[in-house]
Order: structure tokens, then C-alpha cells, then sequence
């Protein structure tokens, strides 16, 4: 059999001669997780975990000091904190947005209306099996590509919202009857934000503020992934999402307001992200490590499950469109700083980052000279 490109509701499970569910469906069984979902990894065991309360000092910026209209001291603090924080994090809180709370709560209360639809009416947004693995949009579990594939704990939905001519409409869910509105709506404000960020970040290490956003097409190419985890009866052996970075520029997460499950390796431990409501997460992905000829890293992180709740996350992805090439910009590669990463055309970088970010592995190493 073929495996690739087949999605989780079409593989035969082990544990049952019948065809494995969305994991929605798994949860509400209670049954013990499939074999298919148990992790291989020692992890857990080998490295220390970090508790929310005790992480603190996930660096938090004030989004508004790094705007055009800021200037000074202040604002000249902020890039300096942003630096450092992307240098040694990767990530951080972002507040002082300008996103109005209500807005960030009527994008979670659609996301909650959708996944709770009933199952056949989800079903009607699955994405298309025809669809190539970088490109997979629509509803469904994790795609296969491997036999010995660990399978995550969550749900998806997946959608293009940039270039707007390039959406598949007829994946956008309605009902709910305010999803495309508020998706819409969100994406235009979180764009406004990843575009300050960008120009920041560039900014920040010396480079020309459109640096960045110019070589990712000017106008970059966004994907909303919406992530609905279920609980689980056995979270010591399964992860909502495995360890991995994010492959495109930098990715936007709206949290979950309460239930902290993300966690990000940092010193060769677990850091439990803390949930601060109102708050973005913004984290440096792939692209932007390329770009940056590995000054601002891309953080390994994953999802934990838990027994008792839900959680719901959307996350934005920002990246070059995939016919662009990227490749570190040059002003920033001299004789004590040489070049890390080699000129690689976007489309091939996330045919290689999509299938082994399936498998729990890294694709940054593949770009490096
Ligand atoms: O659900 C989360 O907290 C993070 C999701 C994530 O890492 C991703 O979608 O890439
Ligand atoms: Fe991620």
C-alpha cells in the first residue's frame, strides 16, 4: 500500500481491523490511545521539565514601542529586548498588539463552534488526498507518510488565507455562520502585527527593514492552522504534537487562555510556556533562521496532552511564497561571520521539512553550506 498522502481516517489501525478515527472521535471513546500515538522517545524522562509558574521570564514585548510612531529610548530598548529575546528563545509574548480582546475571543469561540460540529459535518471540509504534502489544506488527523510514524494527538484545519486568490473557499467552514468574517478579519489585524515583527527583527540585527519581507515575495504567504487537542487518558505517553520547529518565517499562536501545554527546549529543558491572555506568541521559524544566517534560531517546541480539557490553539504561519529563493542576507555574512545556509527555493525546502516534520525530524540541516 502506498502510504503517502493517506490521512489517519484511511490506514488500517493495528488495534482494530476497522479505519482509524479523527482523534476527536478516539477521545470521546476514552479508550486507551492506539498504539499508533504512543511516542518511541525517551525524551520525557531524559530532560527536565519546567513548570509554568516557574518560567517566568518567557520574554515579553511591547509591540507598540516598535512601531514608526514610538521613537527614542524606548522604542530603541524594545528592538534591543527583542533581540535578545529572539537570540536566546526564539520566541515571545507579544503584547500591546492592537488586536481587540473581543476579536481574539470571537476567533476562539468559532474555532470551539467548528470542532464541536458533528463529525460528518466536519468531514466536509477534508482536504483533498490529490493535494501535494505542501499544500494540504482542509480538516483531518496527521498525514502518513511512514509506517513507524509516532501520530499526534490532535485535530486540524487547515487553510491558505495569502494570496487571497490562491484560498479554497470551500474549505472555510459555514457554519459557523461568523467563521469566514472573523478568520478574515483576524488575519488582516495579525498580518499588520507579523509585518511590525519582520521589520523589527530585521532592524534589530542592523539589516534594512523590508529585508526580510522582501525576500519573501513582499507580500508573504499565510496559512491559518486552527489545533484542537483532546484530552487524554494516558498524556505520560502521548504528545498533542511532537517536538518540532515551525517551517515557514515566524508563526503567530493565539493560546489557549488556560491550559498550558506548550512547552519550548531551551538549555536542554522543557519550558512550559505560561498562558497570558491577550497575549500572541510569536516564534522565529525556519525561514527566518535561514535568513538571518542563524543569529535568530527557530525554537524546538511540542505539545503535551493532558486528561481533563480540551484546548484549542490557531496558529498563523508566515513564509516566502514557493517559488521565492531565501538565503542569508548578505550584509550580514563577513570573514568572522560565513555563511551557514545555502540559496534554497522555498517549495523544496518544505518538501523536505513537511515529511520529516511528520517524523519528529529537523529539516534546518538540509539548507546548511
Ligand atoms: O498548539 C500549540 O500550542 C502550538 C502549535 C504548533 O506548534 C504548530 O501548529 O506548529
Ligand atoms: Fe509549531
Amino acid at each position: 500500500m502506498d502510504v503517502n498522502h493517506l490521512t489517519t481516517e484511511e490506514i488500517p489501525s493495528s488495534s482494530s481491523p476497522g479505519l482509524l478515527k479523527n482523534v476527536q472521535e478516539l477521545a470521546i471513546d476514552g479508550e486507551e490511545p492506539p498504539p499508533r500515538y504512543i511516542r518511541k522517545d525517551s525524551d520525557h524522562k531524559e530532560k527536565k521539565q519546567v513548570p509554568a509558574h516557574e518560567s517566568l521570564s518567557v520574554p515579553i514585548i511591547d509591540v507598540s514601542r516598535l512601531l514608526p510612531a514610538s521613537s527614542g529610548r524606548e522604542k530603541e530598548d524594545e528592538m534591543e529586548k527583542l533581540k535578545s529575546a529572539l537570540n536566546s528563545w526564539g520566541l515571545f509574548q507579544a503584547i500591546g498588539h492592537s488586536i481587540p480582546k473581543s476579536l481574539l475571543d470571537d476567533i476562539n469561540d468559532v474555532s470551539k463552534q467548528f470542532f464541536d460540529l458533528p463529525i460528518e459535518e466536519k468531514q466536509r471540509y477534508t482536504r483533498s488526498e490529490e493535494d501535494e504534502i505542501v499544500d494540504l489544506q482542509g480538516y483531518g488527523s496527521d498525514t502518513i507518510v511512514s509506517d513507524d510514524q509516532v501520530l499526534d494527538w490532535s485535530d486540524r484545519l487547515y487553510l491558505l488565507i495569502q494570496p487571497q486568490e490562491q484560498q479554497k473557499l470551500r474549505l472555510w467552514p459555514d457554519p459557523p455562520s461568523h467563521f469566514r468574517r472573523t478568520l478574515n478579519e483576524y488575519s488582516v489585524k495579525a498580518g499588520s502585527v507579523a509585518e511590525v515583527i519582520l521589520k523589527a527583527m530585521a532592524r534589530s540585527i542592523g539589516l534594512e527593514e523590508y529585508s526580510f519581507i522582501n525576500q519573501l515575495g513582499g507580500q508573504p504567504m499565510v496559512y491559518a492552522r486552527f489545533n484542537y487537542y483532546p484530552p487524554c487518558s494516558r498524556p505520560d505517553l502521548v504528545y498533542g504534537i511532537k517536538a518540532h520547529a515551525d517551517g515557514g518565517a515566524i508563526t503567530i499562536l493565539l493560546q489557549d487562555p488556560e491550559v498550558e501545554d506548550l512547552q519550548v527546549l531551551k538549555d536542554d529543558q522543557w519550558i512550559s510556556v505560561p498562558c497570558m491572555p491577550g497575549a500572541l506568541l510569536i516564534n522565529v521559524a525556519d525561514q527566518v533562521q535561514i535568513m538571518s544566517n542563524g543569529i535568530f534560531k527557530s525554537p524546538i517546541h511540542r505539545v503535551v496532552t493532558n486528561k481533563e480539557r480540551e484546548r484549542l490553539y490557531l496558529a498563523m504561519f508566515y513564509g516566502a511564497k514557493f517559488d521565492k529563493e531565501i538565503e542569508p542576507t548578505a550584509g550580514l555574512i563577513n570573514e568572522s561571520n560565513p555563511r551557514m545556509f545555502r540559496k534554497v527555493k522555498v517549495k523544496d525546502y518544505l518538501e523536505v521539512f513537511f515529511p520529516k516534520y511528520l517524523l519528529g525530524e529537523r529539516a534546518i540541516d538540509w539548507a546548511k553550506v
